[in-house]
């Protein structure tokens, strides 16, 4: 691998991530990492997936793979990146975040990327769904439903997500479902099934706030079938970091899980997927290789094991 001080970067750039445009984001990135002496190229995805071919077409020639968007952006540039030598890096720069926000990353592009010319490497795990990659979460239920409508809107931003969430809520039926967590197997029903490898959602809705980033274990929180009355409480434990101590929520930790229901689309990185087969999940322990300011600001939620 290049020494640090020779990296070669290609910034990924997805224009319509988030809200705002971004015309300007290659002039922003040259001003910043042009005065280092180092490669840096950018360029615009035109389109789902495009992203992964962008890291894949440009392998040899660079190092450090920057994604520049939100977490739909993020997981097609670490589904080509994980697993391999190469480096991942982020500007936040979409509706949710949930990685950015996980790492501690400024929401403003461009002061994330003035930290990012200070970074160092850390090593993280990812999770394996039907033999996709994630880096956040992966789940069945409420937050797959609301990840398809959110798919289909044209507005970003974090407003559509609250919209979606407030307008679906009652109307929303619980499911059944059968899960294996490391051979031990349960039916539930449930509200919500994630599993995470991170703690949030985005937006700081902690879902699995036990969750650390590089402790080679999937969290798997429950949320089961709640009163009404009970949803303000839930909502308010979602933000402070609280929910798995509420008495709707089971929690567990595990390496390899399967989850078996009839209603199964689900969402990956925030990203819908339809299809009715089993989830079959596992974590890869210690499998991305990524660069991160050096000094992490302090947020609930973020850890690193050990
Ligand atoms: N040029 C493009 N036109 C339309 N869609 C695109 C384009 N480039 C990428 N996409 C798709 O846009 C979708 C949304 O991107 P992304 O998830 O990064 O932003 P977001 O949804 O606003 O943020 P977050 O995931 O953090 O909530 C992804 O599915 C991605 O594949």
């Amino acid at each position: 691998m290049t020494e640090k001080s020779n990296y070669r970067y290609l910034f990924i750039i997805n224009p319509v991530a988030g809200i705002g445009g971004k015309k300007y984001f290659p002039e922003m990135i040259m001003r910043v990492f042009g005065e280092m002496d180092v490669i840096v190229e950018t360029c615009f995805t035109t389109g789902r997936g495009d992203a992964s071919r962008l890291v894949r077409e440009n392998w040899e020639r660079f190092d450090v793979f920057v994604a520049v968007g939100g977490d739909g952006t993020v997981n097609e540039v670490i589904s080509a990146v994980a697993g391999t030598e190469k480096l991942f890096a982020l500007i936040p720069a979409g509706s949710g975040n949930a990685l950015g926000r996980e790492l501690g990353l400024s929401m403003w592009p461009a002061r994330a990327l003035k930290e990012m010319v200070a970074s160092h490497l850390r090593i993280i795990d990812t999770g394996k769904v039907n033999g996709r990659r994630f880096v956040n979460v992966c789940g069945v239920g409420f937050d797959a439903h609301i990840a398809g409508r959110f798919a289909k809107s044209k507005l970003r931003g974090p407003l559509p997500y609250v919209a979606h969430v407030l307008r679906d809520f009652m109307a929303y039926q619980p499911h059944w479902y059968r899960i294996t967590i490391d051979e031990k197997t349960f039916r539930r029903k449930a509200f919500v099934v994630t599993v995470a490898n991170t703690s949030q959602f985005g937006n700081n809705a902690y879902i699995a706030p036990r969750a650390k980033i590089d402790d080679a274990l999937l969290d798997i929180c429950i949320l089961k079938p709640f009163p009404v009355g009970v949803a303000p409480d839930l909502a308010l434990r979602l933000f402070n970091g609280q929910l798995d101590r509420s008495k709707y929520c089971e929690y567990h930790q595990g390496k390899e899980i399967l989850i078996e229901g009839e209603t199964l689309g689900y969402q990956v990185d925030g990203e819908p997927i339809i299809n009715n087969q089993p989830l079959q999940l596992s974590v890869d322990g210690k499998s991305l290789n990524i660069l991160v300011p050096g000094s992490i600001r302090k947020v609930a939620g973020l850890s690193f094991a050990g």
